[in-house]
């Protein structure tokens, strides 16, 4: 029986491999890109790491198959684009590159990414110790500094959560995945029923998902991902979800039944009688008190965490600390000294982000194959990069000297590159004009019509 594992363990990676190259077929991008393992799904597209055979740098090509399929998977991939595609920033996750191949049931459309080692996720669950609070400061401050870009230029992610939040062993933290990235405007619910109807939906972000989109009350797109950062900074201390709901209903049960019953103001915004009629029959609830919420029997009380929480997940959105109140709470003092100094998010990010919304079906369409490269034509491609593939300034953030988190997969680390890595290799001439042979990242330029 022993003598079997061996080869029982090769079939496996042979039935892995083929469904990697059943996933992966990149079209004539297979000249640039070889996939060599997959790395990671989630509800829209599927992740490998891939060896870019140009840079020689290993890279993450994430999929969205079908793309063009249905209106909720032209927009979300046209979101992610056209948000990728023009910001830079330390803590966003960075786009190298977009082709497209077209298959049976529509365009697939494959993202190049830098590779990064693993997500918060993994960091928080994969090992049986706390995280010292220098760390979770650390990966704090690097997420709000990555809001911060975001926020200023009115774009909300709206899907904040561990496993979109990926790492590298020096713990450099980049937010990922914008599928569901919105220009922030305050807008009443339109459609109460469809809302409600959630009600009895599973959403996979449920333990993240702030108050008033649970309520049904108006939403401010911003203030969703602060209250969804308070829940992450709680996972990291406590090394579990804050509110582990599993359906809408239970999620309520857990907020209310925690934090107390909503304040008036709260209940008269409610629009969903359903939701409301669940929340009063709940009974009055004193709520336990953050202090208890976030009581551990192994580990020390930490006051100043616990004050940025509950303001970070207040339950009245009008009351929670926006990004930049919270990057400046004392929590972070240590980091104080460091001057947050980037660029401004451009504003066609803004103006791209509020077309997509309103376009139809047939013009999000046209705007996928606009903005991504056919792969059949790539070669042809050649000079001027866009804005998107430009290398990033050099990392302004400071480095973690509290130790590497060692993740024990197989990313190689040399293999994966964030800027001061490319910084340095390059200063030290290893592949100095590896990026100037990198096909141009879109064909043109296509503003949007709004
Ligand atoms: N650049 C990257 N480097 C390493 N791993 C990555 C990278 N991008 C994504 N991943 C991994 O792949 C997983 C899925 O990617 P992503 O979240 O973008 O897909 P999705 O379908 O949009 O997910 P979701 O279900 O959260 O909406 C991530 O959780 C992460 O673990």
């Amino acid at each position: 029986m022993k003598n079997k594992k061996p080869a029982f363990n090769r079939i496996l990676d042979d039935l892995a491999r083929r469904q990697l190259l059943l996933d992966f077929q990149f079209g004539s991008a297979g000249y640039n890109f070889e996939a060599i393992r997959n790395i990671g799904a989630g509800a829209f597209g599927i992740v490998c790491e891939a060896y870019d055979k140009i840079t020689g740098d290993k890279v993450a090509i994430k999929k969205i198959g079908h793309a063009s399929a249905t209106p909720t998977l032209s927009r979300r991939t046209l979101r992610e684009l056209r948000v990728l595609r023009y910001i830079k920033h330390d803590n966003i996750i960075r786009l190298r590159d977009i082709f497209r191949t077209s298959g049976s049931l529509g365009i697939n459309v494959f993202m190049v990414m830098d590779l990064m080692e693993g997500s918060l996720y993994h960091v928080i669950h994969g090992t049986y110790e706390f995280l010292e609070y220098d760390l979770i400061t650390f990966f704090m401050y690097q997420l709000l500094r990555g809001l911060k870009y975001l926020h200023t230029a009115g774009i909300a992610h709206r899907d904040l959560k561990p496993s979109n939040l990926l790492v590298n062993s020096d713990c450099h933290l980049r937010i990922a995945d914008f599928g569901m990235a919105k220009l922030a405007i305050k807008h009443e619910i339109e459609n109460i029923e469809e809302h409600c109807f959630y009600m009895t939906q599973h959403i996979a972000t449920l333990p993240y998902r702030a108050p008033e989109l649970l309520f049904v009350t108006p939403e401010h797109s911003t203030a969703v991902d602060m209250w969804a950062v308070g829940c992450i900074f709680a996972e990291m201390i406590l090394k579990r979800e804050l509110f582990p709901g599993r359906s809408v209903s239970s999620q309520i049960k857990i907020i209310v039944t925690q934090l107390g019953t909503p304040p008036d103001k709260i209940m008269d915004d409610i629009r969903c009688e359903r939701t409301k009629n669940f929340i009063q029959d709940l009974g009055f609830q004193p709520g336990w008190g953050w202090p208890n919420i976030m009581a551990h029997d192994e580990r020390e009380t930490n006051e100043m965490a616990i004050n940025l929480i509950s303001q970070l997940m207040d339950m009245d959105a009008d009351k929670r600390v926006d990004v930049n109140q919270a990057i400046y709470h004392s929590f972070f003092k240590s980091y104080w000294n460091n001057e947050i100094n980037e660029g401004a998010c451009p504003f066609k990010v803004k103006m791209d982000m509020a077309a997509v919304e309103n376009l139809p079906h047939e013009k999000l369409i046209a705007l996928i194959i606009k903005d991504t490269r056919a792969t059949e034509d790539e070669h042809l491609n050649s000079g001027s990069t866009s804005s998107g593939t430009s290398s990033l300034s050099p990392a302004s953030i400071p480095s973690y000297t509290g130790g590497s988190l060692g993740f024990e997969s197989e990313v190689s680390i040399s293999g994966t590159q964030t800027e001061n890595s490319e910084t340095n290799s390059q200063s030290s001439g290893s592949r100095p004009d590896s990026r100037e042979n990198r096909p141009p990242l879109c064909t043109e330029e296509i503003p949007l019509e709004i």
